[in-house]
């Protein structure tokens, strides 16, 4: 049971098909069970910003669209993310800025520049970045099919996997409290007590 009365922001991402939605799901009734107030959401957003980046991904590139998912995440917490964390809820979002770290470096975006323009962005609790082998993502990826164009390049999950690991070294040098889980041989509810008990610790950060 974790004992803060404030809320909680967790993140979760890694690579497409990897296990980012089943986790955050599974996670989520796991502490509802244990008498958690919890509220789930994802990225890009339900809101005006989110639906308008997820429609021009296929179109607009780089720079301008790295912007535009850095200005779908300002929204999202200003009107979802924050009132519902001040509201004493634990909030589980399904991809965060690891996401776009990854997703706009492949699109052909320094990474410093998506740093800067994320900056005031607030930090997670806890980020948990889901690993899993590339042969592994690979294998889940083209059981459910690529769903965009940044999916559809060569190589796409062992390229992915390569960034996540960069990405995973520069948020803990960044200060974020990272919690990193292969789960290329982990049941996705052995993955969610993983992230549940880590959470006690990540409180007090
Ligand atoms: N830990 C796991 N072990 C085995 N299979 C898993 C695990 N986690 C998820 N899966 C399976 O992998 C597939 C992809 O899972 P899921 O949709 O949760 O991934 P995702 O990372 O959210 O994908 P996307 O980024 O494309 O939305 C699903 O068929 C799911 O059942
Ligand atoms: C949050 C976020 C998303 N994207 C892109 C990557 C995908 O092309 C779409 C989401 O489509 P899906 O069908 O839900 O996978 O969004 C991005 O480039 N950067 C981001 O930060």
């Amino acid at each position: 049971m974790l004992s803060s009365e404030r809320g909680l922001f967790i993140s979760v991402d890694g690579p497409y098909g990897v296990g980012k939605t089943s986790t955050v799901h599974t996670l989520a009734r796991l502490l509802s069970a244990e008498g958690h107030e919890v509220h789930t959401t994802a990225e890009p957003s339900e809101g005006p910003i989110g639906a308008l980046a997820r429609e021009l991904t296929e179109t607009v590139t780089g720079t301008a669209l790295a912007c535009l998912y850095a200005a779908d995440r300002y929204h999202h917490l200003k009107e979802e993310i924050l009132p519902n964390v001040d509201a004493g809820r634990v909030v589980i979002t399904d991809r965060y800025i690891p996401f776009a770290l990854v997703m706009q470096q492949l699109d052909g975006v320094d990474p410093d520049f998506i740093w800067r323009i994320n900056a005031k962005a607030t930090k997670p609790n806890l980020a948990v970045i889901l690993d899993a082998t590339p042969v592994v993502v690979g294998q889940r990826l083209t059981e459910r099919g690529p769903h965009n164009r940044l999916q559809k390049l060569p190589s796409s999950s062992r390229i992915e996997w390569h960034h996540y690991r960069d990405v995973t070294r520069q948020l803990i040098n960044a200060g974020w409290t990272v919690q990193q889980i292969d789960c290329s041989h982990t049941t996705v509810s052995q993955v969610a007590r993983m992230v549940r008990d880590r959470l006690a610790e990540a409180e007090s950060a």
